[in-house]
């Protein structure tokens, strides 16, 4: 038996599933933690050496032909059953994983050989995986009140935790760019892989922004051949940035998709948001996450149908001469926000595997 915690963390795929887990590793250091991921995705880069890293090949159980609905079956068998010798090799006590493709191996795995399942679900729709799988999690988490719409069994075991963040989006450094203090600074960013159709638009307007007086850092992605098609000295262009706390506390105006771990930051950090959901997000999610701000007065909201790049330039150029309104919003961010989620969630894995 292992004489610390032992903990396997299944986490995978975009910053949305892995800064909540890294978030939440961090506050266990009395633990020895093993990432599960898959071969080949971003937790290769993000995930610290101190985490080992097993991979295993898993891609979901979505498929329209007969042959591509069999194949991830049989992917999903191979999954589970290494996932299941590697908890029982490795005496992990437990897993916790952030939902997505890869929990469903995990929490199987897990509690086919009685151990904790612990999973955290970001998104105000929780995923088909956290609707199918909760019963058999030992705890779910949510970072959003507004999930519990969604997960009214009465046998699950629910907490409203919020969505663990980096720790400088709570405690924000200097932000390391030659941005005046007194200048509106506009954030354009796309989730952790960017959006190409954001980048797009903004590019068609953001002449009118910089003319305003404002400065611009777009975050675009790595997937964007164009994004170097405008140049101008307070238009600032990063494929990645990090790290985001600063620059999200600087921020007077962020334009964002509506992925969860953007809003949790939104929040934190008092950033009024335009949000533009991403039209092809499963089940239209990031549009169930963006009306939690927009009801409560944090955000407003445009579907990209509704979008061009006039229409953007127009709204943001309004905003920028209304202050008092981006105040407002800024306090209705605040108020939704929940600032020790990667201790709340830390604290129930400490009850749920407690260490020798
Ligand atoms: C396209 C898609 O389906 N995305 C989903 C994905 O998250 P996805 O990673 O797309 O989006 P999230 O908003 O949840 O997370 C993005 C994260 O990347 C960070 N960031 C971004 C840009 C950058 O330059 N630097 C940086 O650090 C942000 O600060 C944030 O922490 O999983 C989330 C959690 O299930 C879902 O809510 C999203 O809908």
């Amino acid at each position: 038996m292992p004489r610390q915690g032992k903990l396997l963390i299944a986490a995978s795929g975009t910053g949305g599933h892995l800064f909540p887990a890294l978030a939440v590793a961090e506050e266990l250091p009395e633990y020895e933690i093993h990432w599960l991921g898959v071969r080949d995705r971003l937790e290769q880069q993000l995930i610290p050496p101190r985490y080992p890293l097993h991979t295993i090949h898993f891609s979901g159980v979505q498929g329209k032909t007969p042959w591509a609905k069999l194949r991830p079956l049989w992917q999903f068998w191979g999954a589970f059953w290494q996932t299941r010798q590697l908890l029982k090799q490795g005496h992990f006590q437990g897993v916790f994983t952030t939902g997505g493709y890869i929990a469903a191996p995990a929490i199987l795995a897990a509690r086919s050989l009685g151990r904790v399942a612990l999973l955290h679900e970001s998104n105000a729709l929780p995923g088909k995986v956290t609707r199918w799988l909760a019963p058999w999690c030992t705890l779910v988490a949510l970072g959003t009140p507004a999930s519990l719409a969604y997960l009214k069994s009465k046998r699950l075991n629910l907490r409203v935790t919020g969505t663990p963040v980096r720790p400088d989006i709570l405690h924000p450094g200097d932000l390391a760019l030659p941005i005046p203090k007194d200048v509106p600074l506009i954030l354009v960013m796309g989730g952790s892989q960017g959006a190409v159709a954001i980048n797009r638009l903004v590019r068609e307007t953001v002449h009118h922004w910089l003319d305003a007086g404002a400065w611009v850092v777009h975050l675009t992605g790595n997937n964007d051949p164009d994004a170097q098609g405008v140049q101008h000295p307070h238009y600032l262009v990063f494929p990645f940035f990090e790290p985001m706390g600063p620059l999200l506390h600087r921020a007077d105006i962020v334009i964002s998709r509506a992925g969860a771990s953007a809003l949790a930051e939104l929040t934190l950090t008092g950033t009024p948001a335009l949000l533009i959901p991403y039209p092809h997000a499963a089940e239209d999610h990031q549009t169930v996450n963006a009306e939690v701000l927009v009801s409560a007065g944090a955000a407003e909201m445009i579907p990209q149908s509704a979008l061009t790049g006039d229409r953007l330039g127009r709204i943001i150029l309004e905003w920028l001469g209304q202050p008092q309104k981006l105040q407002a919003m800024a306090e209705n961010a605040r108020q939704l926000a929940m600032p020790n989620s990667s201790q709340q969630v830390a604290d129930l894995i400490r009850m749920l595997i407690p260490t020798p």
